[in-house]
């Protein structure tokens, strides 16, 4: 392929940085061919003078390059960059090298070609599933799981437990991670609900550790709920399943009563209080940890909770040690913040950062006061009641008292809130999954993570307290592939937030009425409504 066209090909739909990225592509530039011609004859004055002028631009373009490669070789601001996949493949294209291959050495010259036909494959992939990377010498996605064992050198019995699990195809979010995780690089990672993040670190993980090792827990997952971090211990015993790791969850008893010096522990997964009390009060050992993943890490560093992560974060002292977040939302001031704990680390973003899975149809529902909405919950229900259905609201006061009211209706629901205890939340969970609740009403402690197979719809019967949550909300639905329909209540109280909301509507492809989007933006994030109780009695204003 001829340079302009490779050049044009790979950088098709992505914001390459030419200018930053100049000394690399300086690389593949074709210098001009040398005149086999004999000596031309003394070129005409006019011709002459054209020359001089292409020689003093061609000698002012070859220094503004010199100086755009040296900004870019001590530029460790990360830019996009499509030259993937080449953390040791880059040394062999050093000039000196590239000079051999102008004398024309075979083999420099072919492996050249190779090179350039890597970076366009990768760079087809990302286009191909709507990955957008930043960071230098970033390792080209997965074409298929296949590749893990061919290129990748991976346990092919790990990889022979993916396809026992049905898995076929690695998710975009998987095709790139992994190979990211897997060759030693710290990671943030932003891919819409459901689609795969889970496995996405752990199977690096579980390549990386050897089954049963001794010296101390080697990789910590952070969650911020329990019920995701017990979904999570699930998922990675399946994985691993054959293979001797000591999986463990960080129990409310492990965490207060457990004698951390005698533990067998490969992965341990813990929500952060849970953790940082072992460390503090138990004198668990978290120097050993070679691996940290922060999983829905913008919760993690939210207000409330990012001081017990970073003292976790600051007990896994190995010096070496590398971290990955995931979450489908991450905000900018989260980012700038968790960048202060990362080194080298690679960006990875599936779709648009912060939006919502495009297999969900969204609507919003005018319900008018808090006695609409139970009137049209009713009478959704009466239309078709499509289970397993889940519904958020904003207290455990308001999950009661829908729960009495849709008891009286005869629908088959059940609760989930804060103060259930770990077996009652675990049960309510359960019941769900084996379809013998329709309904599950809860607050936020589901709304992240939580993977529940064939949701149909999510109802916020309480409008949500941000974009992001609203994103995690209705990403309980739509998952691994499948459809999911979210539906939003929202009342006057509702109305100067509605807009922020309805721009998540519309970056996914759904309609919103013109006049919402006539709304003025509201620059607060978070939307806290007090309401009246739940009940079919008149509302009290
Ligand atoms: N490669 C794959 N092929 C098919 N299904 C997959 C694949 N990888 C994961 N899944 C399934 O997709 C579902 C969602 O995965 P997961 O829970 O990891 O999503 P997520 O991206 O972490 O979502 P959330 O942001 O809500 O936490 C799970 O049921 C999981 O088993």
């Amino acid at each position: 392929m001829e340079n302009s066209k490779l050049s044009s090909a790979l950088f098709a739909g992505t914001r390459f940085d030419r200018k930053r990225f100049a000394a690399d592509f300086a690389r593949f530039r074709k210098e001009p061919a040398p005149s086999s011609a004999a000596a031309p004859s003394a070129p005409a004055p006019e011709k002459k003078r054209k020359r001089k002028s292409g020689k003093a631009k061609a000698k002012k373009n070859k220094k503004k390059r010199a100086e755009e490669a040296a900004a870019a070789a001590t530029d460790v601001v990360e830019g996009f960059s499509v030259f993937k996949g080449l953390a040791d493949k880059n040394a062999e294209l050093r000039p000196e090298k590239l000079e051999i291959s102008k004398d024309g050495d075979p083999v420099a010259v072919r492996r050249r070609k190779e090179i350039e036909r890597e970076i366009e494959r990768a760079a087809i992939l990302r286009k191909r599933f709507d990955i957008h990377i930043a960071g230098q010498n970033v390792p080209a996605p997965l074409e298929s799981f296949e590749e893990l064992i061919s290129r990748h050198g991976c346990d092919s019995y790990l990889v022979g437990s993916l396809s026992k699990l049905g898995f076929r195809e690695p998710t975009p979010i998987q095709r790139q991670a992994i190979p990211i995780l897997l060759s030693g690089r710290e990671c943030f990672a932003c891919a819409p609900t459901g689609s795969g993040k889970t496995l996405a670190f752990l199977f690096p993980l579980l390549m990386k550790i050897k089954p049963g090792s001794k010296g101390g827990v080697k990789a910590v997952i952070l969650c911020p709920t329990r019920e995701l971090a017990a979904q999570t211990v699930r998922e990675c015993k399946k994985l691993a399943k054959g293979r001797k790791y000591y999986i463990k969850l960080m129990t409310n008893d492990l965490s207060k009563t457990g004698n951390f010096k005698d533990m067998h522990c490969d992965i341990l997964v813990s929500t952060p209080l849970r953790l940082d009390h072992a460390v503090k009060k138990r004198d668990l050992d978290l120097s050993s940890v070679e691996y940290l993943v922060l999983d829905e890490s913008d919760k993690l560093f939210e207000l409330g909770f990012v001081e017990v992560v970073d003292s976790v974060v600051e007990a896994c002292s190995n010096p070496s040690i590398i971290r990955s977040l995931f979450s489908a939302t991450l905000p900018d001031s989260i980012e700038a913040l968790a960048r202060t704990i990362m080194h080298d680390a690679i960006r990875v973003i599936v779709g648009k950062k912060n939006s919502a899975s495009s297999l969900i149809k969204q609507r919003l529902i005018f319900a008018g006061t808090e006695r609409g909405k139970l009137l049209a919950l009713r009478q959704s229900f009466q239309q078709s009641l499509n289970p397993p259905v889940l519904i958020f609201v904003q207290s455990k006061e308001r999950a009661k008292e829908l729960y009495k009211e849709l008891a009286f209706d005869d629908v088959r629901a059940d609760v989930i809130h804060a103060d259930l205890n770990e077996q009652q939340r675990q049960d309510a969970v359960d019941n769900l999954r084996a379809g013998k609740t329709w309904v599950l009403i809860a607050t936020e402690v589901i709304a992240r993570g939580m993977d529940f197979k064939g949701v149909n719809c999510v109802i916020n019967y309480d409008f949500p307290e941000s974009a992001a949550a609203y994103i995690h909300r209705i990403g309980r639905s739509g998952r691994a592939g499948r459809s999911g329909e979210a539906i939003t209540f929202f009342t006057e109280e509702d109305k100067p937030f509605l807009r922020n909301i309805a721009n998540v509507l519309v970056s996914s492809g759904c309609e919103v009425p013109s006049w919402i989007m006539a709304l003025p933006k509201l620059k607060r994030k978070k939307h806290r409504v007090d309401r009246n109780p739940i009940s079919t009695l008149p509302d009290e204003d």
